[in-house]
């Protein structure tokens, strides 16, 4: 049943602005509930700034985004977010386990400690990111990679029903690589719908059921195989020649 409230993410011709004007136009997509959707296109292409309306931290200036059948600012609690490695503060001065408990706290309330079960979740999302082990160690301590899925496992520890990751393969070695991936793999079992943005060909066409293309405007949606095709991504790329990386 392909309806509004199946869809956990639903993009309708949207229009993405900020205050200088408009960066995104013509966006229509959808991703449905255990489903991996890729964004794909060259630097500045608007992909971060999609995920951030999805967010509700940029704003939808023509069209519409729906997220769980609400507005993005209202479904905020019920999404996850993995920002890119770039932009994490490595100086954090708390502990693996703690990062990722606070994937809790919207689910507790900010006022209210963190319980039992928390920290129950809060130790199973660490190790299904292979890092159970390092749970004691000082966040800035660990490899970026490791950071990354930290980050993974904050996201994870919310329970969201939706994901955003922007760019999680950035940078990161081969094994946080593998337990991504596995995690992708898991999160589509469980049903919950996934939305990243990645330079790397290879890989969106491995996990990804649904491919967009981006680049000031979309220039293709739809099944990864049908989308990932050198006309859509010659033109996406504006005639500049496109390698995978891997
Ligand atoms: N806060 C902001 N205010 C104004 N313009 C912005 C802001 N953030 C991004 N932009 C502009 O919006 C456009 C799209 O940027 P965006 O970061 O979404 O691209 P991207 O596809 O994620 O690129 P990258 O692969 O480099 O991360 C760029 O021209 C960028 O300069």
């Amino acid at each position: 049943m392909a309806d509004a409230i199946a869809d956990a993410l639903r993009i309708d011709d949207a229009t993405l602005a900020y205050d200088a004007g408009p960066v995104l136009a013509g966006v229509t997509g959808r991703v449905g509930a255990g489903e991996v959707v890729t964004l794909i296109g060259p630097n500045g292409a608007g992909k971060s700034t999609l995920i951030k309306a999805v967010l509700g931290l940029v704003p939808v200036v023509g069209g519409a985004i729906t997220v769980l059948g609400r507005t993005p600012a209202a479904a905020r609690r019920d999404v996850g977010y993995v920002p890119q490695a770039d932009t994490l503060d490595a100086q954090f001065p708390v502990s693996a386990a703690q990062v990722v408990l606070m994937g809790r706290y919207r689910q507790v309330g900010w006022l209210r400690r963190p319980g039992r079960e928390d920290r129950r979740i809060a130790a199973e999302a660490l190790e299904q990111v292979g890092l159970a082990d390092r749970a004691r160690s000082t966040f800035g301590t660990l490899s970026g990679g490791q950071r990354q899925r930290v980050l993974l496992a904050r996201a994870i520890a919310q329970r969201p029903r939706l994901l955003l990751l922007d760019e999680p393969f950035n940078g990161v070695d081969l094994v946080s690589q593998d337990a991504l991936l596995r995690v992708l793999a898991d999160l589509r079992r469980q049903g919950t719908a996934v939305l990243l943005s990645t330079h790397d060909l290879a890989l969106a066409q491995h996990v990804s059921d649904h491919a967009c293309l981006l680049n000031r405007r979309m220039f293709g949606f739809g099944p990864t195989a049908q989308t990932l095709t050198a006309d859509l991504l010659r033109a996406t790329y504006g005639g500049q020649i496109v390698l995978a990386h891997h």
